[in-house]
């Protein structure tokens, strides 16, 4: 059997032997409620926390294995760790009378909003409702059906915040006897941040899927301009795949870019600003951010437009590729006339070929890199070294790709139709930022962007970041004779303090 012993000021598990233990170092667990979750949550305690931890469930009416079901005036009562498995809109009603006997329990809130209030959470009403009880943030971003079953699909990290540490200690023992993660966020302020998590839908991949959706659309349409409107290349009946296939190399390698070009930005900018303390503009800050995505789009889209070349590798899809297959019929045929139909490719072939092959191998290992079980078998500098340099010799090997496919067809035409020209045109976000990339490998500019990044500042008398708003995390611009404030406050009271002198300093914002 197992009890919780708080020793030295951190809690352990302490086997005790049968008959040794008293009543008061027993944690006993109780469920407040009868629903879907009250009835999962207390199977969970049931059959993975030991015998002796023991679950009142509240008011209902059959028996449940061999846990003992009473009142919520019982559960109350018995139970020191609570889970208050109701919804948030029964809270008062539920617990007002109560708030006595509540006093000194440790009550764990699962409850979810459909509109998360942003100003205060679930948590901080209870907490402000049974105020002497230690409320825990907790269990709310797992569903039912994945506290029951092993086997259900989703995380099994179990966020948790509070402002009672030895509480917030013993619910992340507790999620860890029970088969799950636990991840302690820190003060209950945190839980409006997790009561964030179950309603949020891939937010980070809104972005980056809406700017690929874009550029594919604004490529396609000038594909259907320049090959359908302007001239008629093809029949509609290639638009499935022929003409689709152009567009989607073209996004592909403008995502690759966009993936690559903030690093150089973000240099111009620290340049600029002689410090690395400064607060990039928000649109640039979400570009940062959503660099992965942007990568993997460009992965994905590359992935389906080399199928699909493949798919088409022969002298009528790919004719510009191959040697034209000549057939000279001789005048006077007396016999039955073979035609070899065998070509081969010329140079162009090949080479965009193999420029493709590479630029898409290059991208594998990057996308591969990318998976956790991988990138946690990488130093940091490992790390780097895939993301940067594989990274951008992939776009110098895309943008080979594409010259050897465009270049012969620019020799043939005048500068318009050069600029016009599908494979000029996507190359030209490709080229600047591959140009950056060189200019600023260059000793002069690297060995000073260095420095700046390693704390050097050019003009340290006054502080010339910016923190025109508030972000969740990054640095706060604060007075050099406040240097020793807390920095664990949230970010509407580090604007406050920018604003109050001239002579300020930056700092890291945490646990915002
Ligand atoms: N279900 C899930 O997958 C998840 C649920 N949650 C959270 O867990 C909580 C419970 O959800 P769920 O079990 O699905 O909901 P249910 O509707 O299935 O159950 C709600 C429970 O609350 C009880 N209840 C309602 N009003 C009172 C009251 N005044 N006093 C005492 N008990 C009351 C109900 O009892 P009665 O039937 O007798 O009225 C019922 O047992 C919610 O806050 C939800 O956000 C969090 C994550 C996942
Ligand atoms: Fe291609």
């Amino acid at each position: 059997m197992i009890s919780f012993d708080n020793n030295e000021s951190h809690v352990r598990y302490k086997l005790v032997e049968e008959g040794k233990m008293t009543e008061t170092q027993k944690h006993s667990i109780g469920v407040i409620g009868t629903g879907n979750f009250a009835r999962a949550i207390a199977k969970r305690l049931y059959y993975s926390a030991d015998d002796q931890m023991i679950a009142y469930l509240s008011s209902i009416d059959d028996c449940f294995c061999d846990i003992a079901v009473g009142s919520i005036s019982d559960c109350i009562q018995n139970a020191e760790i609570i889970f208050l498995a109701i919804h948030f809109a029964d809270y008062t009603d539920c617990l007002g009378k109560y708030i006595p006997e509540l006093s000194r329990k440790i009550l764990i809130d699962v409850s979810n909003r459909d509109r998360p209030s942003e100003t205060e959470s679930n948590a901080e009403f209870l907490s402000t409702l049974v105020p002497d009880a230690k409320v825990v943030k907790a269990f709310n971003v797992l569903s039912a059906y994945a506290i029951e079953e092993e086997t259900a699909g989703g995380s099994r990290r179990v966020f948790l915040a509070g402002n009672d540490t030895t509480a917030r200690t013993k619910v992340s023992v507790l999620a860890r006897e029970l088969g799950f993660y636990p991840v302690d966020l820190g003060l209950l302020k945190s839980s409006r941040k997790i009561e964030r998590f179950p309603i949020r839908l891939f937010p980070e991949w809104r972005g980056p899927i809406a700017f690929s959706i874009a550029v594919f659309n604004i490529w396609f349409l000038y594909i259907i301009f320049i090959y359908f409107v302007e001239k008629s290349a093809f029949s509609w009946e290639q638009i499935f795949i022929k003409v689709t296939n152009k567009p989607l190399c073209m996004t592909a390698i403008t995502l690759l870019s966009a993936t690559y070009l903030p690093s150089s930005i973000a240099s111009m900018f620290q340049i600029f600003y002689g410090t690395k303390h400064i607060r990039f503009p928000y649109w640039f800050d979400k570009w940062l951010k959503a660099r992965k995505q942007l990568g993997i789009m460009a992965f994905i889209l590359v992935t389906v437009h080399v199928i699909i070349s493949v798919l088409l590798m022969s002298p009528t899809y790919w004719r510009s590729w191959y040697h034209p297959i000549k057939i000279i019929v001789p005048k006077n045929l007396t016999e039955d006339l073979e035609l070899p139909m065998v070509t081969w490719m010329i140079w162009k072939g090949e080479a965009a070929c193999l420029a493709g092959i590479l630029a898409f191998l290059c991208l594998c290992i990057l996308a591969v890199s990318t998976i956790p079980s991988v990138s946690e078998t990488l130093n940091w500098k490992e790390w780097q070294f895939i993301q940067s340099k594989l990274g951008h010799v992939s776009l110098f090997l895309s943008v080979v790709h594409v010259i050897i496919m465009g270049a012969p067809g620019w020799a043939n035409g005048g500068v318009v139709k050069i600029l016009k020209s599908i494979t000029f045109l996507s190359l030209i976000l490709p080229v600047i930022t591959l140009t950056l990339k060189i200019l600023f490998s260059f000793p002069c500019l690297n060995r000073y962007v260095t420095k700046i990044r390693r704390g050097w500042e050019r003009n340290n008398t006054g502080c010339k970041a910016k923190c025109s708003k508030p972000y969740n995390s990054g640095y706060v611009v604060s007075k050099k004779e406040n240097s020793k404030l807390d920095f664990n406050f949230d970010a509407e009271a580090s604007q406050m303090i920018q604003f109050e002198s001239d002579a300020c300093e930056c700092h890291m914002l945490k646990n915002v």
